[in-house]
C-alpha cells in the first residue's frame, strides 16, 4: 500500500443482496491507521457478510471498496490477503488433520504473495513467520498438536496466529471470543491490545460488549444490513435505537454505570 495519508480502508455504499435480500444495505466505513474499529449488532445484522465482502469472500453487489490506492472490489480473498488485509472466522477456520505449526505455514506461504501448489515448498521466511506468529500467541509449545484436538481458545489463537503470519496491515477478526470464558477473554484482549501497540490497524465484530467496549475506538452498530449508530463507545448506550434493537434496557444500565463510575469491566 503506497498512501501513508487518508483512511486506510474506505468503504462506501456497499451493497450484499442475497436474493431479495439486503444482508448488507449501503454500508459505508473509513478506517485510519491504527484504530480498532469495533462492529456490534443483532443477529443477522449483516456484520459478517460485510467482512466477507471487504475480504473478498464473496463479491460486493454495488459499492466502492479501497484499501489505500487500490480498488478491492472485484478482488478475490487471495488477492486481498496478499495486499495486507487478513481476517479470522467466526467458526474454525483449520485443517483439523494437519498440526497447528502446519496450518500456520500454510497461511504464510499463501498469505504474502502469489505461489503455486505444485512448487510448495516453505523457504526460511515463511517458517520464521510461522514461529514469530505461534510464539506472539502463545502456541509454540503446541506448535506439533493436531488441531483436531486444541480446546476452543487455542483455535482461536491459530486463527489470529495464520492471520498474523501473512504480515497484514488491517486484521479483521471475526467474534474472536464467542463460546470462551472470561478468563480466556481476557487473555484474547491483552492480545489484541498487544497488537495494537505493534501499530496493527484492527476490525472486530463481537457480541461481547466488555470486549467490543474496552478495546475499540470508535463502535459502529448494524441492523437490517445498515449502520444505525456510528461514534465512541461512551456512546453506545446513551442511543435509545441501539437500547431498543439490540442492548436491551439492562445491558444500558450496565454500560451506564460503567462509564460513569469507571468501573473496570463493562
Ligand atoms: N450465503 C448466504 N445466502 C443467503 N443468505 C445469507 C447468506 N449469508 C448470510 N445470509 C443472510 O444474511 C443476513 C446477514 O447474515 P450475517 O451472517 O452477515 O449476520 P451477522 O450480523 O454476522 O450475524 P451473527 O451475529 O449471527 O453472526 C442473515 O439474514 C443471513 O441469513
Amino acid at each position: 500500500m503506497s498512501d501513508d495519508m487518508g483512511p486506510m480502508l474506505v468503504c462506501e455504499n456497499v451493497v450484499k443482496r442475497f436474493g431479495s435480500l439486503a444482508a448488507v444495505d449501503g454500508v459505508s466505513l473509513s478506517v485510519n491507521r491504527g484504530e480498532i474499529v469495533g462492529i456490534g449488532g443483532p443477529n443477522g445484522a449483516g456484520k459478517t457478510t460485510f467482512f466477507d465482502v471487504i475480504t473478498g469472500i464473496i463479491p460486493a453487489t454495488e459499492g466502492r471498496m479501497r484499501f489505500g490506492d487500490t480498488d478491492i472490489g472485484g478482488l478475490g480473498a487471495d488477492r486481498i490477503c496478499q495486499l495486507g488485509m487478513a481476517r479470522t472466522f467466526q467458526l474454525n477456520a483449520a485443517f483439523d488433520s494437519l498440526t497447528v505449526r502446519e496450518n500456520v505455514d500454510i497461511a504464510a506461504y499463501f498469505g504474502r504473495g502469489k505461489r503455486r501448489i505444485p512448487g510448495f515448498r516453505l523457504g526460511n521466511e515463511v517458517r520464521d513467520q510461522t514461529e514469530e506468529a505461534l510464539a506472539f500467541v502463545g502456541l509454540s509449545a503446541k506448535a506439533d498438536e493436531t488441531v483436531a484436538q486444541l480446546p476452543v481458545l487455542d483455535r482461536k489463537l491459530l486463527m489470529i496466529a495464520g492471520a498474523i503470519a501473512t504480515k497484514p496491515q488491517i486484521l479483521f477478526l471475526d467474534e474472536p471470543v464467542g463460546g470462551l470464558n472470561g478468563d480466556e477473554i481476557d487473555h484474547i484482549m491483552a492480545l489484541v491490545l498487544k497488537l495494537r501497540d505493534q501499530g496493527m490497524t484492527v476490525v472486530l465484530i463481537e457480541h461481547v460488549m466488555r470486549f467490543l467496549l474496552a478495546l475499540s475506538s470508535r463502535v459502529i452498530i448494524m441492523h437490517h444490513g445498515k449502520v444505525i449508530f456510528e461514534g465512541p463507545p461512551s456512546a453506545v448506550a446513551e442511543d435509545q435505537t441501539v437500547v431498543e434493537t439490540y442492548l436491551g434496557e439492562g445491558t444500558q444500565k450496565r454500560l451506564k454505570k460503567y462509564f460513569a463510575e469507571g468501573e473496570t469491566q463493562p
